[in-house]
């Protein structure tokens, strides 16, 4: 299998404060991974390395073998931060234009891919509505949209599916899995545990350390416990009476 993410005993510092400490992990072609861990664990700054956005301390992030941080592999990535990047004065249908053009979509193939990504997240018909007219849910919607855009081969998503409810949050799931069987790479940073129970690998991170790193079978197996959610608080430090 081809290796999309390889992340290589990287370690982040910010002063004295060491977020992350010697992480490895790495992202297959066609495989889900799910990061976990409690708030402040340093999922997103994680993901900020992925994307280039953040420099390691030490160690060393490839996407697709280049070193990141590298302006080349970002048309490669399609990127959903935690917090939406929208134009809110412009329209639906405006802010996904001015992202096909910033990923080189036009003409036929942009109007295709616009009607397509808005299908996906079921916001169809709220293309000429502005960003100000949009709830909270459809703003991530929307930011999940983009990151469809131009079909990234590496799918990048942190806390894709906060605000989103559960039916919608069970279809952009199947199209997850779709994506995936088409090859795309997803690294998924989530508090959802039915989330973590879809994805073929699992991260958990405490203290800044990767806890583990398996299947989610094995990493129950390991722990001695049945649910992802048990292993979940076992790693915040909650632990059974028993
Ligand atoms: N630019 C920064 N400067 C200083 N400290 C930072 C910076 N960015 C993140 N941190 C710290 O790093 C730690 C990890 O933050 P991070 O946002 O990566 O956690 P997280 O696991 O994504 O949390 P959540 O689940 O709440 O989103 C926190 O203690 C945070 O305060």
């Amino acid at each position: 299998m081809n290796t999309i993410v390889n992340v290589d005993h990287v370690s982040k510092s910010f002063g004295s404060h060491e977020v992350l400490k010697d992480i490895t992990l790495s992202v297959q072609e066609g495989e889900i991974y799910g990061l976990l861990g409690p708030s402040g664990s340093g999922k997103t700054t994680l993901v900020k390395m992925m994307m280039g956005l953040e420099k390691a301390t030490s160690g060393e992030i490839t996407v697709h073998q280049t070193t990141m941080p590298s302006l080349s592999q970002l048309v490669n990535i399609g990127y959903m931060a935690q917090s939406d990047a929208l134009y809110t004065d412009l329209t639906a249908k405006e802010n996904l234009e001015f992202f096909a053009a910033l990923y080189g979509l036009g003409g036929k193939r942009k109007k295709e891919r616009i009607q397509t990504v808005m299908e996906i997240v079921g916001l169809q018909n709220d293309l000429s509505k502005t960003i100000h007219q949009y709830s909270g849910g459809m703003k991530r919607r929307l930011s999940l949209a983009i990151s469809l855009l131009h079909e990234p081969k590496l799918l990048i998503l942190d806390e894709p599916t906060v605000g989103i409810d559960p039916v919608l949050r069970k279809s952009i799931w199947e199209q997850f899995q779709a994506l995936k069987n088409a090859g795309t790479a997803i690294f998924v940073t989530t508090h959802v545990m039915d989330e973590a129970e879809r994805c073929d690998k699992l991260g958990l991170i405490r203290d800044g350390l990767l806890i583990a790193n398996d299947s989610p079978e094995a990493v129950k197996q390991s722990n001695g416990v049945g649910s992802i959610e048990e292993v979940f608080l076992l790693s915040g430090g909650v632990h059974h009476a028993n």
